[in-house]
């Protein structure tokens, strides 16, 4: 009898653990005897439920069983969630005479790192697994030690596999063991933040504070004293004395979101700080010495807004010493599904029973989206659609992601506006002939605020 705790979900695995996806009748004479040779067979019941237990189990190996007849038909789905779990090295359970089968072999050859034919042979198999795993470990060698390690961080559930990730995951990796400042850059929702924290974590700071300020959403006439805090009476309101920020990141990471939009005077301010490690509270006699790591993020072109002279090009040396750019999530290929099943799975409290995952079609909708607000829009998206499903799968129209050619009443009001707006600022910056102030005049608005919605919408100058 096969050992049942080994086919059941377990959080705590051996070292040597291989994920099953297939009918449990084809392994189950084998789990035993795979246990023997030290091998934890878990059962994902789904194929859609795969990231999820990947990414949890960290496995390195997966076997898939094939029926006679129900993955053959699912032959295109299947490679595609394979895919998916690069990490890990497959082998395949076949029927006798399924490999002369065109769709198989080309499953097959895509696919897997090796197949047997049916009925199991556990010893051979425990082989392969151990050839297999030897294999994934050499291939992932540098990469999955810190996927992993980030990835069981609590703080920092980052999710992704894609090459783009690998490549974040390396920097983070990287830049956490100097104390330089770090620049991140990218499109709004990528994950900035997620990897400012991702940094702390793994950083000698880990145990100090991680203070996060959005430079952006601060009012104009605070943002002084929230940053650099204050004395009691140093003015009007000023009833007690206020540690500022930058203060309250004492021995840890101070995280400036949209540094862009700090005002001048500001960043002259925080150049100071930068070169000489003190910072001055409002009304105070004296600088205070503080040891705080600075990381910042931008959504908006720094070097574009120096040539505005909007932002300092010292401060802007001072910040980059080393810059890790942020991928949108349209170019992490293979990153959708997996991080649309983990946003099902953290939100699932909030969805009805009845719903158990995603359609085919809602995958090939997310995998064709152009994802303009990247993972935040994706979150927003997939939560909206736990709720609002009727059927057991969530389709595109839950998601919000039904062909819009079709009508133009599928259009969203945000969608609407958005095209409105972006075509106002194009006429209006041609009317100008380029000119941004007299386009900003025009329209109504700041300068400022002319450049964020040029920059939201992709819009240049000519
Ligand atoms: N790799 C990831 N895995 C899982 N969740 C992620 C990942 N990256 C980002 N998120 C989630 O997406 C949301 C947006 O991320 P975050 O706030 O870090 O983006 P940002 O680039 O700082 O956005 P903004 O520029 O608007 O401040 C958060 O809820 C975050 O937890």
């Amino acid at each position: 009898m096969p050992k049942k705790a080994a086919l059941n979900y377990a959080d705590q695995v051996g070292e040597r653990c291989a994920l099953y996806v297939g009918e449990k009748a084809i392994i189950a004479n084998a789990v035993g005897t795979l246990k023997e040779e030290g091998w934890d067979i878990l059962c994902v019941p789904t194929l859609t439920e795969l990231p999820q237990y990947a990414v949890k189990t960290g496995a390195l190996v997966g076997v898939v069983g094939f029926g006679e007849k129900e993955f053959v038909d699912h032959a295109h789905r299947v490679e595609l969630m394979l895919a998916q779990s690069q990490m890990l090295k497959w082998i395949a359970l076949i029927p006798p005479n399924a490999a002369e089968l065109p769709t198989f072999r080309q499953l097959i050859g895509s696919a897997f790192y090796d197949y047997h034919t049916l009925p199991v042979d556990a010893r051979r198999l425990a082989i392969t697994l151990g050839h297999a795993h030897g294999m994934a470990e050499i291939s992932a060698d540098t990469f999955t030690k810190d996927y992993w390690d980030i990835h069981h961080h609590p703080e920092s559930e980052m999710v992704g596999a894609s090459d783009q990730m690998q490549k974040i995951y390396q920097e983070i990796r990287k830049v956490a063991g100097v104390e330089a400042p770090v620049l991140i850059t990218g499109e709004s929702g990528t994950g900035k933040e997620l990897t400012a924290q991702a940094i702390h974590e793994r950083s000698a700071r880990k145990d100090g504070p991680f203070v996060a300020v959005n430079c952006g959403a601060l009012p104009a006439n605070l943002i002084q004293s929230e940053l650099f805090g204050h004395e009691k009476g140093s003015f009007t309101g000023a009833h007690e004395r206020k540690i500022g920020r930058i203060e309250s990141a004492a021995n840890g990471t101070l995280f400036l979101d949209e540094i862009g939009d700090l005002p001048m005077d500001l960043q002259t301010n925080l150049l100071r700080f930068l070169q000489e490690k003190t910072i001055h509270r409002v009304g105070a006699r004296q600088d205070i010495e503080v040891n705080v790591r600075v990381l910042a993020a931008t959504h908006i072109n720094l070097e574009a807004a120096i040539k505005e002279g909007r932002f300092r090009q010292d401060l802007y040396y001072r910040l980059n010493v080393l810059q890790i750019k942020m991928p949108p999530l349209r170019d992490r290929v293979g990153d959708i599904p997996l991080l649309a099943q983990y946003i099902f799975t953290r939100f699932s409290d909030e969805k009805a029973q009845r719903v158990k995952g995603f359609s085919e079609e809602a995958l090939h909708a997310m995998n064709h989206y152009d994802w303009p607000g990247n993972i935040r829009e994706l979150i927003n998206r997939v939560r909206r659609a736990m709720v609002m499903c009727e059927k057991f799968l969530i389709s595109p129209v839950d998601l919000g992601l039904e062909r819009r050619t079709n009508s133009r009443m599928q259009v969203t009001l945000n969608e609407a506006r958005d095209t409105a707006e972006a075509s106002t600022i194009r006429g209006a910056l041609a009317q100008s002939r380029g000119s941004v102030s007299n386009a900003a005049r025009q329209l109504g608005i700041s300068r400022v605020s002319l450049y964020r919605l040029m920059e939201k919408h992709g819009i240049s100058k000519n």
